[in-house]
């Protein structure tokens, strides 16, 4: 009888029969099980359930964001030893320091690009025990936390529900329940090692009590500099730039090298001491020394600001993903699909320019960005088929036709020698109506976009009126931030390729109006931030045509845009100086 037999089964999550209406057919024995239709339907709600987790989330768990809790390594324990030796009956104490644990740094870094491979815990190494003989411990190394360029670093302060306890703290919550007398024993025994069975002895002598004040004393002193300082100076890096990894030209010859580390944010604890530091007139053989410190703990969050110089605002399935693969030729890997929120995540390309206008990429011919999934499917096929199984390497097919030998279609390679300027580009989640109050993905992700240094609005001109879109797109970027909307320089109407019906007169002649009205509309209505009028652009981003164009303008908008930023630097946000070490204890 099995063990449940006395429980309805749906009490175990089972069901006795199939639901009434599932979603998918249910595969019968007769039937092949797993047909291709079967696959791609089962893709797709997976990806629309995604979509719909990410929705529910109200916009909080964009991967721009992260909270990390820090500890410094703790320091190794000091020993006691006494030395011994042939002849020498009493030998001196002997028992070596602690080493010191690791300090923990945060280093911007361009070789990462996101924040979802830093841990959310990070322990600093501990320092190694010391040993007899005054051998002293290993301090614990260094470690460095890698962040992406345009990191903002802050503390948590006291108080937040999302700060961790500090060492002091995390102490104190231990001893919950314990009475007074228990507290003291368990306080000594978290700061004091003691000789083999010397422990009850050792208390009750004047000279521990004289070192115990004093270590009580020192810790005081270091409790008190760390909440000043976290009150005074709170951890605030703007870390926008790498670090300088090259040697002054004034250090004087033969100075050492010292890699960069980064900024300290969590120092490692002080090593313990050994029996021969507490050696005194009074007494001749200490049998105490001290453990190490815990490592400061710290929680910092960790905020990405992406730093592209244009970024894309649209409604859903405007085509703005189309448009980025479309313009960095496909490199950028953002998922295209024909239902709203496809995108999730904000994601950054690089536009190459040639010193002709053209960008790589934008010259292969009868390149077509379709959805993602049907070109998923399209490369299955072809792989299925055999297609890809006698295909030339790319040596053989340079060996065989000399032509080919410096073609321009190759994006990559020969773009290394032909490129002039560069750019980036985002691509962000449709912003909707009301996103400002957390509707569709809500407008978080624009947090990444305060930066850029131009915006560009994505409508779709086969919309019925791609005209009201600009004012919802326009009214959310202000309501995100009062005057973000004049960074904006551009309309990309996409899609025109839907229009003009078969090429007929009438359907063409209707298309060219529907464009001039958004033209007009647009001088009416929106102006950039120097009371300019916006450049409007017929595209399809699907078929890459009229692209050159529009990264030609683009050109324009980054290049004004950095020359003007070398004219009058902004201000700075925050002062980034690296943090001093607290003050060793005397
Ligand atoms: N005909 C045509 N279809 C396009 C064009 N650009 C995009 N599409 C289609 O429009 C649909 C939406 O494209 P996406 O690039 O996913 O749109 P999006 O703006 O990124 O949408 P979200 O990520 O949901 O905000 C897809 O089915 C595309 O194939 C175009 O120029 N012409
Ligand atoms: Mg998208």
């Amino acid at each position: 009888m099995p063990r449940f037999g006395l429980l309805p089964a749906s009490r175990w999550g089972l069901r006795s029969t199939p639901p009434a209406a599932s979603v998918l057919p249910a595969p019968s024995p007769e039937q092949p099980a797993a047909s291709e239709e079967d696959a791609s339907l089962r893709d797709r709600l997976r990806r629309r359930r995604r979509t719909e987790w990410k929705r529910k989330q109200r916009g909080q768990t964009f991967l721009d964001n992260l909270i990390v809790s820090i500890r410094g390594g703790s320091g190794g324990d000091g020993c006691v030893a006494f030395h011994r030796e042939k002849f020498k009956p009493f030998g001196p104490p002997s028992g070596g320091n602690g080493g010191r644990g690791g300090d923990v740094y945060i280093m911007p870094t361009p070789h990462v690009t996101t924040l979802s491979a830093i841990p959310k815990r990070i322990r600093g190494e501990p320092g190694a025990n010391g040993q007899g003989t005054w051998q002293n411990g290993k301090n614990g190394e260094p470690l460095i936390i890698r962040v992406p360029l345009g990191t903002i670093v802050r503390e948590i302060a006291r108080g937040d529900s999302r700060r961790s306890k500090d060492e002091w703290e995390a102490e104190e919550e231990s001893f919950e329940g314990l009475n007074t007398g228990e507290r003291l024993e368990k306080m000594r025994d978290n700061r004091w090692v003691h000789y083999p069975r010397f422990g009850e002895t050792n208390i009750t002598r004047d000279s521990f009590k004289a070192a115990e004040q004093a270590l009580y004393a020192q810790e005081r002193e270091r409790r008190f500099a760390r909440r000043q300082r976290e009150l005074e100076e709170p951890i605030n890096l703007d870390l926008d730039k790498e670090m300088d990894t090259s040697k002054s030209v004034d250090a004087p010859l033969g100075a050492r090298h010292r890699e960069p580390r980064g900024f300290l944010v969590a120092s490692g604890g002080l090593g313990g001491l050994g029996n021969p530091h507490f050696l005194s007139q009074l007494n001749r053989a200490p049998k105490f020394a001290t453990r190490g410190q815990p490592g400061e703990r710290i929680t910092l969050a960790l905020e990405l600001k992406i730093l592209s110089d244009v970024g894309f605002v649209g409604m859903p399935n405007a085509g703005k993903s189309t448009l980025l693969r479309a313009l960095t030729g496909g490199r950028a890997k953002s998922e295209v699909a024909s239902y709203a929120f496809t995108t999730l995540n904000p994601v950054v390309g690089i536009v190459r320019v040639a010193s002709d206008g053209t960008f790589e990429g934008g010259v292969k011919a009868g390149q077509v960005h379709d959805d993602t999934i049907v070109e998923e499917q399209q490369e299955r096929e072809r792989m299925q088929s055999g297609e890809y199984a006698n295909a030339l390497t790319r040596n053989q097919t340079a060996e065989r036709h000399e032509s080919l030998r410096v073609d321009t279609d190759r994006g990559g390679y020969h773009f290394d020698l032909a490129e002039t300027f560069r750019f980036t580009i985002a691509d962000n989640p449709g912003l909707i109506s009301d996103s400002s109050e957390n509707v569709g993905l809500g407008h978080s992700f624009l947090r990444s976009m305060e930066r850029s240094l131009a915006l560009a609005y994505i409508v779709d001109l086969s919309a019925p009126a791609p005209w009201d879109e600009l004012l919802v797109l326009r009214d959310e970027l202000e309501k995100y931030q009062l005057g973000m909307s004049r960074k904006a320089r551009i309309v990309i109407a996409n899609k025109a390729d839907l229009l003009g019906g078969d090429g007929d007169a009438a359907a063409v002649a209707d298309a060219k109006a529907k464009l001039r009205r958004l033209e007009e509309f647009v001088a009416a209505q929106m102006l950039t931030g120097d009371g300019l009028r916006l450049d409007v652009v017929p595209v399809s981003a699907k078929f890459s045509q009229n692209l050159t164009r529009v990264v030609g303008l683009m050109r324009t908008y980054v290049q004004d845009a950095r020359d003007r930023l070398v004219e009058q630097p902004p201000k700075e946000l925050d002062v980034v100086l690296p943090r001093p070490l607290l003050p060793e204890p005397r």
